[in-house]
């Protein structure tokens, strides 16, 4: 290490080779790659992660709106030129998209009603996935998400399209999951956007969960786009279902887009309406820097990935940003905007991301003032369902503490706090929003991070009002 330079933070994640120094300089770092990978492999990654830099510096000075990313090794034909305030596209094509042209919206249903399949179609209609890469439920990258077929994780996605005005547009997707153990999820990705798709099954009608997800998106004010779905199934009643969404809802269907995701009907018209109806983010590229956090996630070679939504102002690699809760500084080694899969596009311009933080949700700002109005963030998630998980071997104490950290930051509706048992010995008692988020972050935990765990029957706390004005509060034995 040199002599009088203090050593920042790492400028990968664990395992990466070296190290950015507050001089400015980069220094070498001994020990292992996490994960197991060899030196070399890693080597070649820092090295692809340095050079993401150069496209982000040159185009990211524009920036607004948006989502964020997860830093992907960039295809070298893909280009930043231009710079300004408009986006550059990967691919050879080079176009920019002023911040008019920007659309941030959101898929919301509940769960089955079809999100995730319509989500595939607009990809696959903007090009953004080509039909041969294409496979079911493109965005569920996770592998539980995959068996399972439902959603956990929002997972965002930009696209370019053009729409019949011929003005090319830049469109920022977050498809949501529709049970209501990940609710969560949904309004941190709701206060991200300017818009959703309401998408209501065309045999099912109005469910608990589409209620509770218009609520959600009526309170963060946004333009909400119904959309009949599944209107290729026999079952199918269209005109009750409409009545249905006018009548609870009260949301007029006189333009309701038609849609049969699977048979791929009704997606330009929904492309359109996206252009039309769901407003553009306001331009406040000149403002001092505000960004809001609403997902992220560990990387075991860069660190903590932030996905972010640039509300004010932009952001540049390189910027110093402060983490509002925490008063945490940290410089942007990487920004870019997410690409569904590792893949192809890789744009680094309105968009902002990651910075390593140990944080969930929170506010980044940049520069001096200390008069930096907080974004509003999310409610505090309260769990309805409790377990004990200890691991088979006490010797996996530590790893079950940092794995809950790690996937803490990836899903911030799970609490944990340490637990000791005499039969089982040292644990964490974990708070989950209902079984199925149970039985996720479980899977999570012994595939993501390869641990044995033994589980404890799951418990809800009752609030017992007292016929004498006490209020007392017990766990049940068992759910
Ligand atoms: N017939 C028909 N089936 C559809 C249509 N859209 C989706 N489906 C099917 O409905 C099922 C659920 O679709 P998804 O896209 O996974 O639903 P989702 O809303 O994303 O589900 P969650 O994310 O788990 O809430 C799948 O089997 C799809 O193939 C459609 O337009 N017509």
């Amino acid at each position: 290490m040199m002599q009088g330079a203090s050593l920042q933070r790492p400028c990968g994640p664990p395992g990466c080779t070296s190290a950015r120094l507050r001089n400015g300089t980069t220094a070498s770092t001994s020990g292992r790659p996490a994960g197991g990978y060899a030196p070399a492999a890693a080597a070649q990654r820092c090295a692809a992660v340095h050079s993401l830099g150069r496209r982000a510096r040159r185009a990211a000075a524009a920036g607004r709106c948006s989502l964020v990313v997860r830093a992907v090794a960039a295809p070298p034909e893909a280009s930043l030129e231009k710079g300004g305030p408009g986006a550059t596209y990967g691919g050879g094509s080079v176009a920019k998209v002023p911040v008019q042209n920007i659309r941030n919206f959101s898929i919301i249903a509940h769960i089955d009603h079809g999100k995730s399949t319509l989500a595939d179609q607009l990809l696959l209609k903007t090009g953004t996935v080509s039909a041969r890469d294409m496979v079911e439920q493109f965005m569920d990258s996770n592998d539980i998400e995959r068996e399972r077929g439902i959603t956990i994780k929002l997972n965002t996605a930009r696209m370019k399209y053009k729409a019949s005005d011929g003005q090319l547009y830049a469109l920022n997707l977050i498809d949501t999951p529709g049970h209501v153990d990940f609710t969560y999820e949904v309004s941190r990705s709701l206060a991200a956007c300017e818009g959703a798709l309401l998408v209501v099954d065309a045999s099912q009608g109005v469910e608990a969960q589409t209620l509770a997800n218009v609520w959600l998106a009526i309170e963060n004010d946004l333009e909400i786009i119904p959309v009949l779905n599944k209107i290729d199934l026999p079952g199918a009643e269209p005109e009750r279902v409409i009545e249905e969404i006018e009548a609870i809802i009260g949301l007029d269907c006189s333009n309701i887009l038609r849609v049969s995701a699977k048979m791929g009907v009704g997606i330009e018209e929904t492309l359109e309406a996206i252009v039309r109806r769901v407003p553009p983010p306001r331009n406040t590229t000149a403002d001092q820097l505000r960004a809001l956090i609403f997902d992220s996630y560990y990387d075991p070679y860069r660190g903590v990935v932030c996905q972010f939504r640039v509300m004010d102002g932009s952001v540049s690699r390189g910027d110093t940003v402060v983490m509002m809760n925490t008063g945490k500084e940290f410089t942007l080694d990487e920004i870019g905007v997410l690409a569904p899969a590792k893949v192809a596009e890789f744009t680094l311009d309105e968009i902002g991301v990651l910075a390593p933080a140990k944080v969930a949700v929170d506010t980044l700002y940049a520069g001096e003032s200390p008069s930096v109005i907080a974004l509003d963030g999310y409610e505090d998630v309260q769990p309805m369902v409790y377990c004990g998980l200890f691991p088979t071997d006490a010797d996996d104490y530590q790893n079950l503490r940092e794995a809950l950290g790690k996937l803490q930051l990836n899903d911030a509706a799970l609490k944990f706090e340490p637990e000791v048992n005499n039969a089982m010995g040292f644990g964490f008692r974990c708070g989950f929003l209902g079984l199925l988020h149970m039985e996720i972050v479980q899977e999570r935990l012994e595939r993501e991070y390869d641990l044995d765990l033994i589980t404890t029957a799951p418990t809800v706390v009752y609030r017992a009002h007292c016929t004498d004005g006490t209020e007392q509060t017990a766990r049940s034995r068992t759910v």
